[in-house]
């Protein structure tokens, strides 16, 4: 694997990280939309950064462009890049990192170089007929949803995400949340976790409160 030649974000400011993981089409997007307008979180798609970074005219546009169409994962070093300037530039401290890490090699890089733990993963399961059913009708004119790419996307899940998945899950840090229903309904489900999160810091600064 090879090292990350970045400098480290974090050195200065606690920054508060939420994974977003889930198959291709899962509703990650979706849902990232509503808990940042809620809960005052900086929603980054790594998705969404890599396709700017291919229109930007980048020099390593070419390579993004013909990784993404096919379903492939990159570099690390590239993705972490892309992810620190925009984190800078939001000048916010919480964020939810919309699918990232997408496998091993980005989870244990920017692990190793931001030393950012992440407060915990949300796992979107949903079954893949209709996350093949919601890709081919989203018509977002994006290059990789066709039946093709989408194919090798799910293989790409399978074998290097749903690891990564299982490694947060031993953790204790994974929130497994079912995807399959209208999406409103499950942002009932995440606000479910959500506030038990906020009710755990509340509690936490009682306590300190309590003791001064
Ligand atoms: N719960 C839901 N029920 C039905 N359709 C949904 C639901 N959630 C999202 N969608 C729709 O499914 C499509 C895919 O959703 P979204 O883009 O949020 O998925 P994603 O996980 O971000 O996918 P990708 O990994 O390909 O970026 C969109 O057209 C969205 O409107
Ligand atoms: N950590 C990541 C995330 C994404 N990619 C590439 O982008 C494609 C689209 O990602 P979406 O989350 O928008 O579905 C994905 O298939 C990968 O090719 C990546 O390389 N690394
Ligand atoms: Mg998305």
């Amino acid at each position: 694997m090879s090292e990350v030649a970045v400098e480290r974000l974090s050195n200065d400011k606690a920054f508060k990280v939420i994974f977003v993981l889930g198959g291709p089409g899962s509703g990650k997007g979706t849902q990232c939309a509503k808990i940042a307008k809620h809960y005052g979180f900086t929603h980054l798609s790594v998705g969404d950064l890599l396709r700017a970074e291919i229109n930007s005219g980048s020099n390593n546009g070419t390579m993004i462009e013909s990784m993404i169409n096919e379903g492939k994962i990159v570099p690390s070093e590239v993705t972490i890049k892309l992810l620190q300037r925009a984190m800078r530039e939001s000048g916010n401290d919480k964020f939810l990192i919309d699918g990232f890490p997408r496998n091993e090699e980005n989870r244990a890089s920017f692990e190793n170089l931001e030393k950012i733990e992440p407060e915990f993963v949300l796992f979107f399961d949903c079954p893949e007929e209709e996350m093949e059913r919601r890709i081919l009708n989203r018509n977002q004119g994006r290059d990789d949803d066709n039946m093709e790419t989408i194919r090798k996307r799910f293989k790409v899940f399978i074998e290097s995400t749903l690891p990564v998945i299982e490694f947060y899950n031993l953790k204790g840090k994974l929130y497994k949340i079912d995807a399959c229903k209208p999406a409103d309904e499950v942002f009932e489900d995440v606000k479910a976790i959500f506030s038990r999160f906020r009710a755990k810091n509340i509690t936490l600064l009682q306590f300190s409160l309590s003791i001064i």
